[in-house]
């Protein structure tokens, strides 16, 4: 299953705060971001720190509401959390006192389908993510690769139209990483999922995405969507990341970028005064 995604005209807007709780003031965390994704599209999200990117998800996956604007999956406005858009973080998340296909069946207790097809659809999705066998290994049996391999698959079960993914491999060390990136490229290519994948990574945003939506420091603005044309990337055989073609391409993300790191950089160095001298205040 694959969905659309339209974001139009969103804002977000969160109440500030001074150290002794006084209230009043607001601080703009998204700002006018309109941007479409098609069905099985697979949509990379980069931008410095602090610019909402998480923000941004926790609104398309329904768990925080926009200020402004709205989010329609094929055509229907989101009014929260729903099957049909999975979320993967970057901690796990797995249930500690359930085995890997317990855990994968969760999701498909809640949607009450049969216990024998339940387990079926689990034991696929193991084997999907390459982790036939363990069965019945609990979490702290799994690396962190293989957690994360848990999560993906427990998201998957449940045949999500959208599949958002908040920078599920940072926690990762970077040969796990690269690893989990084609796996996600493979599963992508069988189960057909629209992804949107959020990553302070340059490079990870250009494997993975076939666009780039880079946005700007505070307020999160989308402030351009870069194309990737790079094809047969896990499966040529071939080291994508040394080609030109992904060095021309990271090149011109990280042109946009730059500007933007330095800018919220500033804006950090300014944040943290201000909050030195309302507390001096107080
Ligand atoms: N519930 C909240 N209340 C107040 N401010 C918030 C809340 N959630 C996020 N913010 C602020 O909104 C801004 C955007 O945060 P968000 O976590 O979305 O950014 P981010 O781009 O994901 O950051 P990072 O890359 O560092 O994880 C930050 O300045 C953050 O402090």
């Amino acid at each position: 299953m694959s969905s659309t995604i339209q974001i139009q005209n969103l804002g977000k807007v969160f109440p500030l705060r001074g150290a002794a709780g006084k209230t009043g003031a607001t601080f703009t965390a998204l700002d006018d971001i309109n941007l479409e994704v098609r069905a099985g599209e697979f949509l990379s999200i980069v931008g410095p720190s602090g610019c909402g990117k998480s923000s941004l998800l926790d609104i398309l996956a329904g768990l925080v509401p926009p200020s402004s604007g709205r989010v329609l999956i094929d055509g229907a406005t989101i009014t929260g959390p729903s099957p049909d858009r999975a979320v993967v973080f970057q901690q796990y998340a797995l249930l500690p006192w359930r085995t890997a296909i317990k855990n994968i069946e969760f999701g498909l207790e809640a949607k009450g389908i049969p216990a024998r097809e339940r387990t079926e659809k689990a034991r696929h999705f193991l084997q999907l993510v390459g982790l036939e066998g363990f069965d019945n290994h609990y979490p702290h049996e799994l690396s962190g690769g293989m957690k994360q391999r848990v999560a993906i698959a427990r998201s998957l079960a449940c045949d999500p139209g959208v599949l958002l993914m908040d920078e599920p491999f940072a926690a990762l060390d970077a040969q796990t990483r690269e690893i989990l990136q084609d796996e996600l490229l493979r599963i992508w290519e069988t189960a057909g999922t629209t992804i949107v994948f959020i990553t302070h990574g340059i490079d990870e945003a250009v494997y993975l995405g076939q666009r780039v939506a880079v946005m700007s420091s505070r307020p999160g603005r989308i402030k351009t969507v870069v194309d990737i044309p790079l094809t047969n990337r896990w499966n040529a055989g071939q080291d994508t990341r040394s080609t030109p073609e992904f060095t021309r391409l990271r090149h011109e993300i990280w042109g946009f970028l730059q500007d933007e790191y330095r800018k919220a950089e500033a804006q950090e160095r300014v944040a943290v005064a201000a909050a030195h001298q309302v507390t001096a205040a107080e």
